[in-house]
């Protein structure tokens, strides 16, 4: 049985709940999900100031995790904030769920559009898309224009927002698959899928499974080159000792 660290990078409890539940309905049997957040930083993420105060808390829960001996590590944040420096740090893959959710969306579809929450963030959907070579398969992008943790307040409201640029994105942009792109929208690919006849995709879930597949393949990430573990050298203050 594996151990897989899924890290909420934002300090949000209610989100960690929400990202760890939708890791564990698709864990396979006697996989343990370790569900973590920074212990400070920023209650949701929501450009690119905010993913740089995360990537620290992310970093560090990495480390905690690759100390405890953790076979893999889950970013579950749609920006996947800090991936190539946890990367750096990990023994054991490290996948972002917006990389993992793009990756499954090529798998099925042709051409896939991304739902994501205020639309500032959309920028950020764009880089990963250019990053990750992915560009020429989105062909839409879309935000809901409500605040991440609007996901969490209990009304339904952000939900119905996430359905409705689903249906649209399925409808006027001639894609195959829809991402959803916040951590906060793990709980409602399936019943999406259902209602809408096409396969809508969350990261979180398509993470743990990737986790699990690399851990059966044997394959973790390559400490060759970049990846290589971080320069020694004395980082100072609150740094010190996280390049260990
Ligand atoms: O960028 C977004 O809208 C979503 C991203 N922010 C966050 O706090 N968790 C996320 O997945």
């Amino acid at each position: 049985p594996l151990i897989i660290q899924v890290i909420n990078p934002n300090t949000s409890d209610a989100m960690t709940a929400t990202i760890a539940a939708a890791a564990r309905v698709v864990a396979a049997p006697g996989n343990e999900i370790l569900a973590v957040c920074p212990q400070e930083g920023a209650p949701s993420i929501e450009g690119h100031f905010d993913e740089a105060i995360a990537t620290l808390g992310v970093l560090e829960q990495v480390k905690l995790g690759r100390d405890a001996g953790v076979d893999g590590h889950i970013i579950a944040c749609f920006g996947d904030p800090g991936l190539l420096a946890a990367r750096e740090l990990a023994t054991a893959p490290v996948i972002g769920i917006a990389e993992a959710a793009m990756h499954l969306a090529t798998l099925v579809a042709t051409r896939f559009s991304i739902v994501t929450t205020l639309p500032r963030t959309l920028t950020i959907a764009r880089h990963l898309l250019h990053q990750y070579g992915f560009e020429r398969h989105c062909a839409g992008l879309h935000a809901i224009d409500l605040p991440v943790l609007a996901l969490e307040d209990g009304s339904g409201t952000a939900q119905q927002k996430v359905r409705e640029q689903c249906i649209a994105a399925r409808d006027r942009d001639g894609s195959g698959a829809v991402v959803l792109g916040c951590g906060g929208m793990a709980d409602l690919a399936r019943s999406l899928t259902d209602e809408l006849g096409i396969p809508v995709i969350d990261g979180v879930s398509a993470a743990v499974k990737m986790v699990e597949a690399l851990a059966a393949l044997g394959l973790r990430t390559s400490k060759q080159g970049d990846l290589a573990y971080p320069l020694a050298k004395p980082l100072s203050g609150r740094f010190h000792g996280l390049n260990q």
